[in-house]
């Protein structure tokens, strides 16, 4: 049985202030039955812990390759564990490409999440360029073979779906299209390298979910949570979908 999370990804969004929305989403979910996770920029990090209250999950928006060194702006793995990080969002399509991220650098930071104890949240996901020219499933499916390394199992791993197109518009696929790609995701699994995880693994979907169209995604088949922009900002309207997740 895969457990539910609920991830919120604040980008590039937040001031000290906004970690009270925090403390709202833990009292207002003390046992909330699926798992509650929020990424806030890296300043805020550390005051996000107690925070959370052992309910909201902490995690970062990306983490480099390397354990330390001379890479100036960036943080590691072992530095988000270390500030109270469970997970770590890596390959989101903004990374990919206001960063040129790779899907080979990608499999590189994923290993080295994992090497500092951190769940990864892998994000693959087509252009509307791409959709339209019916190459979905081959990009995502290149974008998935590229970026998991063979540490990847059910437990240290979460793949998202978040169609580029879809994230930050307000506008969605269908909940067919939804399904196939969450479908097909599942059989690549288990298709190769790692099958015997395939089953385990929590597939999430990300792109412009909120709490009006939560429970309707949250219904489709191998949809097991979401990674959530600009509706997990405010506690309000991320309880909502959780409130819609857990109901699910
Ligand atoms: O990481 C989150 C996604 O990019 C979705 O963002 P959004 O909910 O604002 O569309």
């Amino acid at each position: 049985m895969r457990r539910k999370l609920a991830a919120g990804n604040w980008k590039m969004n937040g001031l000290r202030a906004d970690v009270a929305q925090v403390e709202a989403l833990a009292q207002a979910f003390p046992d909330p039955g699926c798992d509650i996770l929020i990424c806030p920029p890296a300043t805020l990090l550390a005051g996000f812990v107690p925070a959370g209250q052992g309910v909201v999950s902490l995690g970062g928006q990306d983490c480099h390759s390397a354990t330390h060194g001379a890479h100036t702006g960036d943080v590691s793995a072992p530095m988000l564990a270390d500030a109270g990080a469970d997970y770590v969002i890596l390959g989101h399509s903004e990374r990919r490409a206001d960063h040129g991220e790779s899907s080979e650098l990608v499999a590189q930071k994923v290993r080295a999440a994992h090497a500092a104890g951190l769940i990864a949240v892998v994000c693959v996901g087509e252009t509307l360029a791409e959709r339209d020219a019916g190459t979905t499933l081959d990009v995502v499916g290149a974008q998935l073979d590229g970026s998991l390394p063979d540490c990847v199992t059910a437990a240290n791993t979460v793949i998202a779906y978040e169609p580029v197109w879809a994230i930050g518009t307000g506008r969605i696929p269908t909940l067919d299209q939804i399904a196939e790609v969450h479908d097909f995701l599942r059989a690549r699994l288990a298709d190769g390298a790692f099958a015997a995880h395939a089953d385990g693994m929590r597939l999430l979907y990300g792109g412009s979910v909120k709490p009006d169209n939560a429970a309707e995604i949250f219904a489709t088949a191998n949809v097991d949570g979401a990674l959530v922009g600009g509706a997990s900002l405010k506690a309000a309207d991320f309880g909502k979908i959780i409130l819609a997740l857990c109901a699910s």
